[in-house]
C-alpha cells in the first residue's frame, strides 16, 4: 500500500469531515485526551442544520462545544460515560445525560452490540511510516468504539505523545475514512491540586500500608498527589504500577527510585495503564517509553488482570459511606458527580490479588457553600444516592481519623468501626441513629 497516496485520499477539511455525520447518527468521541476538539466544534457549527446526533463522550478536557451550542438539544444530544467537573455543570443545565457504566465492561458494550455508533471521531498521533496513527495517551476502549463504527474520522495532533501498547494501540490508515489536520493544540493538562491537612494525613495512613514490591493503582485528585509525594520521599522499593489511569505521582515516585516493576508477576518491568492524565511531565514521560505498555480497558480493569500481581493496592476516593458500609462515589441524592468509572473494578481485583488490599478513602466531613459542615459517614445514603460499591465489596475505608477494615463484621462492627473514624462533632449522632436503625450489638 503507498500509505502516502491513502492519507491524501483520505485528507479533508474538518469542515467536509463532520458532513459525514447525518442526522440520527450516534457519534462516538475518543476518551479523554482523545477527545476530537477539532471536530467537536466544527460538528457544534452545524447545531440547527443536522437534527437528534447523540454524541457519546468520556473524560472530555473542558466544555464540550455540541452541548454548548444547542442548549435546545435539538440538533445534539451530549452524553457522558463519567462526568467531569464540566459535564457536571453541562448536567445542571440539562445538556448533558449520564451513561453508567461499570469501566472494564465497556469494551463490551460495544462489541456484544448492546450500543451502537455510527461515526468515530478520536484525536491521533500523526501517521508513521507503516500507516499507523497511535492512540497516544488514551487506549481505553478506542479499539472496540472503531470496530463498532460504520466510519472512522481521525484528527491528528503533532503534541500527541507516541505511548507503547500492551495491544490496541493504534489504527492503520486502511481503517480510516477521513483524516483532518488539526491546529496542533497543547495537550490538556490537570491543575496541580493542592494537598490539604487532612489530604495529607489520610496520605500517611494509606503509605503505611504498603510495602516494598507492592503494585500500586491511584486515582485522580489532591489524595492521590499528596500519597505519591510521600512515596517519593520514602525508602520503599521495588514497586509496581498496574493502574486505570496513570497520573503525575507515578513519574515521582519512578524519579525517586521506588518504582522498578520488578516484582510484578504480569507485565514485568512494565508501567501498565489504560490512559494517561496529568502534566507535561506525564506526558513527556511516556512518550516513546518502553517501559510504559497502554492497554485496552478490559485488560487493565480485568479482575484477573489486576488480581494477577501479588500486593496490589487500590487507592480511590469518595463522597459518601453509610453505617452498613455502602459507598457512594458518584452522586449526593439525585445530583450526578462522577461515575462508577474504575473504582468498583480495582476494589474487586485488589482484594483478590496475594497479599493485596483496596482502600476507600474520604475527609471525615465537608462543609457547604452556606458554611455548614456535613459528615460524609451516614447514618444511610439518602434518596436518590447512588451506590457505587455495595457493603459486600468494601474492605479498608480510611478518614483522617484512622483506617478500619469492614471485611467479615457484623453490621454493628461495621457501624461502630465506621463511627470511631468519623468526624468527633457527628459520633454520638451516628451512634443514635445505628441504634435507631435496629443496628445494634
Ligand atoms: C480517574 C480516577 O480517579 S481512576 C479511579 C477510579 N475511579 C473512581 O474512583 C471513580 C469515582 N471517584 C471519583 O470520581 C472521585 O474520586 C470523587 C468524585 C469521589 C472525588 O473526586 P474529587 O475530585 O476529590 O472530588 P471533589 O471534592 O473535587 O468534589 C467533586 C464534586 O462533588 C461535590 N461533593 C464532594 N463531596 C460531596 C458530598 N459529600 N456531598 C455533596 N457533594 C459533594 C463537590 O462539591 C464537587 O462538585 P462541584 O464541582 O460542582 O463543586
Ligand atoms: C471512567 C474513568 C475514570 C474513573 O475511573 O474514574
Amino acid at each position: 500500500m503507498d500509505y502516502d497516496r491513502a492519507y491524501n485520499s483520505r485528507l479533508m477539511t474538518a469542515s467536509d469531515a463532520v458532513d459525514l455525520i447525518k442526522s440520527g447518527n450516534w457519534v462516538d468521541y475518543g476518551c479523554f485526551l482523545a477527545t476530537p476538539i477539532t471536530l467537536d466544534r466544527e460538528l457544534a457549527k452545524r447545531a440547527g442544520q443536522i437534527e437528534d446526533v447523540k454524541v457519546r463522550s468520556l473524560g472530555f478536557p473542558g466544555l464540550a462545544a455540541v452541548a454548548k451550542a444547542d442548549p435546545e438539544g435539538r440538533s445534539f444530544r451530549y452524553n457522558s460515560w463519567h462526568f467531569t467537573g464540566a459535564d457536571r455543570k453541562l448536567h445542571d443545565q440539562k445538556v448533558c445525560n449520564y451513561i453508567p457504566l461499570l469501566y472494564h465492561e465497556g469494551p463490551g458494550y460495544y462489541e456484544k452490540h448492546d450500543i451502537t455508533t455510527d461515526v468515530m471521531l478520536l484525536r491521533t498521533t500523526p501517521m508513521d511510516h507503516k500507516g499507523f496513527f497511535n492512540f497516544g495517551v488514551s487506549n481505553s476502549f478506542t479499539r472496540a468504539q472503531i470496530s463498532a463504527a460504520k466510519q472512522v474520522i481521525i484528527e491528528i495532533n503533532e503534541n500527541m505523545p507516541y505511548c507503547y501498547g500492551g495491544n490496541e494501540e493504534q489504527i492503520h490508515i486502511s481503517e480510516v475514512d477521513a483524516i483532518v489536520e488539526s491546529n496542533h493544540e497543547e495537550m490538556f493538562c490537570l491543575p496541580e491540586p493542592a494537598i490539604s491537612d487532612i489530604d495529607q494525613q489520610i496520605a500517611e495512613i494509606v503509605v503505611s500500608q504498603i510495602e516494598n514490591g507492592s503494585c500500586l493503582q491511584l486515582g485522580i485528585g489532591a489524595m492521590p498527589n499528596a500519597i505519591g509525594k510521600l512515596i517519593a520521599s520514602s525508602n520503599l522499593r521495588d514497586l509496581g504500577v498496574h493502574t486505570e489511569m496513570l497520573c503525575d505521582s507515578f513519574v515521582d515516585i519512578y524519579e525517586a527510585g521506588c518504582i522498578s516493576n520488578r516484582g510484578k508477576k504480569q507485565d514485568v518491568g512494565k508501567f501498565v495503564y489504560t490512559f494517561a492524565l496529568g502534566s507535561k511531565k506525564l506526558y513527556d514521560f511516556i512518550d516513546h517509553n518502553p517501559s510504559c505498555s497502554s492497554y485496552p480497558v478490559d485488560y487493565t480493569n480485568h479482575l484477573n488482570n489486576i488480581a494477577a500481581n501479588d500486593k496490589a493496592i487500590a487507592i480511590n476516593n469518595a463522597l459518601e459511606i453509610d453505617l452498613f458500609g455502602q459507598v457512594s462515589s458518584e452522586s449526593s441524592g439525585t445530583r450526578h458527580i462522577s461515575g462508577t468509572g474504575g473504582q468498583l473494578d480495582y476494589t474487586y481485583g485488589c482484594y483478590h490479588s496475594r497479599g493485596g488490599k483496596a482502600l476507600i478513602c474520604l475527609s471525615s466531613s465537608v462543609v457547604d457553600r452556606d458554611g455548614t459542615r456535613k459528615s460524609r459517614i451516614r447514618p444511610f445514603l439518602e434518596p436518590g444516592t447512588i451506590t457505587t460499591l455495595p457493603r459486600v465489596m468494601v474492605n479498608y475505608v480510611v478518614t483522617e481519623y484512622g483506617m478500619i477494615n469492614l471485611k467479615g463484621k457484623s453490621t454493628w462492627e461495621r457501624a461502630k468501626a465506621l463511627i470511631s473514624i468519623a468526624h468527633p462533632e457527628f459520633r454520638d449522632e451516628l451512634m443514635e441513629h445505628a441504634k435507631r436503625m435496629n443496628i445494634h450489638m
